[in-house]
């Protein structure tokens, strides 16, 4: 172990050392992406909060895992107002697969991120996905490839990399492979702790011109009211939209909810939007 590996809670360092064991796919993929910043857009110019739902099944810090057909979950997730869809493929830590990803991606219009631990090149090929998260912390370390090479080969199988940073040091990593999409993860992966506040201190150093996400802890229309002024171009919610029902929570943190309040209309369905 690292001395950074050190650091990590010991549910962490166990996804790690499950990713680094993990095989690459075989193939390699080639993806024609739907684009995430065009969708950002159609939501906001639509009245939503653009929100990338996340298909969540369990995750270390849930108790219970959830076991209902993660496509049907999607489509209620897109039927609610969400911009992206955020799909686990941790199978060990998450009851995630790339099945499901594949699945989803099938079903619905909306751009898909491949949630997991990317740790090696070869592995960007288990499936094709529109984006694709790379974790900075995990990344430029002994048994994992660089961000920098991870980050072109993402982008020449024609995904869109999404960088997640949760400090300062992490923010100017990917600022230097030009990350376009970035998200600060208000989770600390060491302690698994969740503080709101890491995206407030972080997101004034990014750049205008990147697609800035706050993810993890957002729980509540004040947390998405919070971050929105944070300056989130769109946030990422796994828990408080699995926990119950999956639409009236994505309705609610979208705004969708509210504009049907206005409207007095229960008919405001969406149905996603052409983001190639
Ligand atoms: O969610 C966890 O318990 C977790 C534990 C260890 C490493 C990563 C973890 N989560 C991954 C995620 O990035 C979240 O699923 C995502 O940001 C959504 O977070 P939340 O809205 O708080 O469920």
């Amino acid at each position: 172990m690292n001395a950074n590996e050190d650091k990590l809670a010991p549910e962490v360092r166990s996804i790690l050392a499950a990713a680094r064991e993990r095989s690459g796919g075989g193939a390699t993929v080639d993806v024609d992406a739907r684009s995430f910043p065009v969708a950002v857009r159609a939501a906001e110019a639509d009245g939503r909060v653009p929100v990338v739902a996340e298909v969540k099944p369990t995750s270390p810090t849930t108790e219970g895992e959830r076991t209902d057909d993660p496509v049907a979950l999607a489509e209620e997730m897109v039927a609610g107002g969400a911009t992206a869809l955020s799909v686990l493929t941790e199978p060990e830590h998450f009851g995630g697969s790339t099945e499901n990803l594949r699945r989803i991606r099938e079903a619905v219009d909306v751009p898909v991120l491949r949630k997991d631990f990317v740790v090696r090149e070869a592995q960007l090929d288990a499936v094709a996905s529109d984006l694709v998260l790379l974790i900075a912390r995990f990344l430029d370390e002994p048994g994992t490839d660089s961000l920098a090479a991870l980050y072109e080969t993402a982008e020449a199988r024609g995904s869109q990399p999404l960088v997640e940073v949760h400090t300062r040091e992490e923010l100017e990593r990917a600022l230097d492979v030009g990350a376009e999409i970035v998200g600060v993860n208000n989770r600390d992966l060491g302690e698994l702790e969740v503080d709101l506040g890491t995206f407030e201190r972080l997101a004034p150093d990014v750049p205008d011109d990147v697609t800035l996400l706050a993810e993890s802890g957002v729980t509540s229309v004040d947390d998405v009211r919070r971050m929105r002024r944070a300056g989130a171009d769109a946030l990422l919610i796994g828990t408080a939209i699995m926990d119950g029902d999956v639409r009236a929570n994505t309705e609610r943190l979208t705004g969708v909810e509210a504009e049907k309040g206005r409207r007095g209309d229960a008919t405001v369905t969406h149905t996603g939007s052409d983001t190639r």
